[in-house]
């Protein structure tokens, strides 16, 4: 069940029609509220969903090799203005004991924790921590690249410009070499 109050965020989009100078009741704003509550919906679905439990499903492969899922594309929005921000995800990590887990599960992840109000660094460390908690694997890299919004469309303005966070975790904060293979591969 959805724990949007969607008849909340109508009547506080009216408002801001309002407050910005518009007016709500003109045509082509009418459905604006009704519109705007079902996509905040859709695009902070993820506040009531735990990344964790998709890694429930594994499977017991005994493969203790890397296994990086690359660009993997994902749209989040700003926790300071509620713009969008949006990028690339590259999850990377070496499985231990058999845990090994389906791949479209890290591209879930990911979804699930942009799917939120969110900081870039925090969506970055989220997913991390989250394999790594279920998966207890030999080490984790998450790394995100993202354009915001805030930064092209309004404030400083500087269109084009990449944000690049990573959050490492066991072996691939312990070793440089294994780090520098996971770059190589997102890259390459
Ligand atoms: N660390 C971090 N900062 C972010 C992220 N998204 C937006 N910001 C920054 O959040 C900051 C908010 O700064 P404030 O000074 O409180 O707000 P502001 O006056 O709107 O700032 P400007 O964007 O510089 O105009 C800005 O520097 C944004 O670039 C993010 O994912 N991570
Ligand atoms: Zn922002």
């Amino acid at each position: 069940m959805s724990e949007v109050n969607r008849a909340q965020i109508e009547e506080a989009v009216r408002l801001i029609l309002d407050a910005i100078g518009e007016d709500p009741n003109r045509e082509g704003l009418l459905d604006t509220p009704k519109r705007v509550a079902k996509m905040y919906e859709e695009v902070f679905s993820g506040i009531h969903q735990d990344p964790e439990e998709y890694f429930e499903t594994v499977f017991g492969e005994d493969h203790e090799e890397l296994v990086l899922v690359k660009d993997i594309p994902f749209f989040s929005m700003c926790e300071h203005h509620l713009v969008p921000f949006f990028g690339k995800a590259h999850v990377a990590y070496i499985p231990r004991n058999g845990k090994v887990t389906g791949l479209s599960k890290l591209a879930r992840a990911v979804e699930t924790v942009a799917r939120r109000p969110q900081l870039q660094e925090r969506i970055t460390a989220t997913v991390a921590d989250a394999i790594l908690h279920k998966l207890d694997p030999h080490g984790v890299m998450v790394v995100v690249e993202a354009e915001h919004m805030c930064m092209t469309m309004r404030g400083v303005k500087k269109p084009g410009s990449k944000t690049v966070t990573s959050a490492v975790r066991g072996v691939f904060a312990e070793d440089g070499n294994t780090r520098a293979e996971v770059l190589s591969f997102i890259k390459g």
